[in-house]
């Protein structure tokens, strides 16, 4: 079976600014992909294009078997899309905005299962503007999947969210992958990224710089494993050689003892170090922005 979403060579300019400079993507039906990536690094310009809203200046985009750039209205049912936040409701309850947006759709899911689902179950008599940042998101949320989408695509979606939130949220997501939706998530939290992702993408200067399964992106899995304990600590090939020798020499427990790998952060944050223009080069853009002349 064809990808759920398939990118070659795609490529997209503001005035000087090179957003997405040749980036290619594959996501296949059913699961979670991350794409991570540091500010400006072209995620969110590379997400609108795949949703449709945005046109690209070059490259190959197929998305449920569609060019984005020319949607229809069938396509655009089968897509959930979650956005860094919307106000427009604020004067209809929780409850309202879901049962009117449930009409949009030949088979919505049940507002009420919905409101329970996404914890705002307490909240469905309150007006959106009443609502707290991370409520409003979780309305975001529930916008965004109550017609059975098939594809949903979420930018940043726990952005504000306290901790709790965030782990009801993601067994949101969770059981909606359960369920076979394939889902696209952009996140700062790489956390979040290891939690839900199959698979994860790095996206820096507007190409994938490393994709794969976050337990062994960048060598992780196969990476020097740190022993430390209360009096040293060594990086090593052979960790359980090290513990072996260590529980001699304590004649049992060893104090303080932990054996870790590098994390996903510390991964990611060499990638995006390496991509980085080398001090003392002169940069490709300018740090600032130049207004550009009409
Ligand atoms: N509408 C626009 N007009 C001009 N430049 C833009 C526009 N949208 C984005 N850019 C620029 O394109 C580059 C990529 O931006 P984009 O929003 O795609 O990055 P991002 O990876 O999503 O960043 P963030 O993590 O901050 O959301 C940035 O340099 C940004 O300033």
């Amino acid at each position: 079976m064809e990808h759920a979403i398939c990118v070659r060579g795609l490529t997209k300019r503001y005035g000087d600014v090179q957003a997405v400079a040749g980036l290619d993507l594959d996501v296949e039906h059913g699961e979670v992909f991350a794409v991570l990536g540091p500010n400006g690094a072209g995620k969110s310009t590379t997400v609108e294009i795949l949703e449709g809203y945005r046109r690209r200046d070059a490259g190959e985009v197929t998305v449920l078997g569609r060019d984005p750039a020319r949607p229809t209205r069938e396509w655009r049912s089968r897509i959930g899309i979650v956005l860094q936040s919307s106000d427009d409701r604020a004067e209809l309850t929780v409850r309202e905005t879901l049962r009117h947006f449930a009409t949009y759709y030949a088979n919505p899911r049940d507002p009420d299962e919905l409101m329970e689902q996404v914890g705002l179950a307490d909240s469905a008599g309150k007006r959106i503007r009443q609502l707290s940042g991370g409520q409003r998101r979780r309305v975001d949320v529930a916008l965004g999947v109550i017609g059975r989408p098939e594809l949903l695509f979420l930018d940043e979606p726990t952005t504000g969210f306290d901790p709790e939130a965030r782990r009801r949220f993601w067994e949101l997501i969770e059981g909606l992958a359960h369920d076979g939706t394939t889902i696209v998530l952009t996140t700062h939290y790489l956390e979040e990224a290891e939690t839900l992702a199959d698979r994860v993408a790095v996206v820096a200067r507007g190409r994938v710089v490393a994709q794969g399964d976050p337990a062994t992106l960048g060598g992780r899995a196969t990476a020097r494993a740190r022993v430390a304990w209360s009096d040293g600590e060594i990086e090593t090939d052979t960790p359980t050689e090290v513990v072996l020798e260590l529980s001699r020499r304590y004649d049992g427990e060893i104090p303080g003892l932990t054996v870790t790998r590098p994390t996903l952060e510390d991964v990611y944050l060499r990638l995006i170090e390496a991509e980085e223009p080398s001090a003392g080069s002169a940069p490709e853009t300018p740090a600032e922005p130049v207004e550009s002349t009409p």
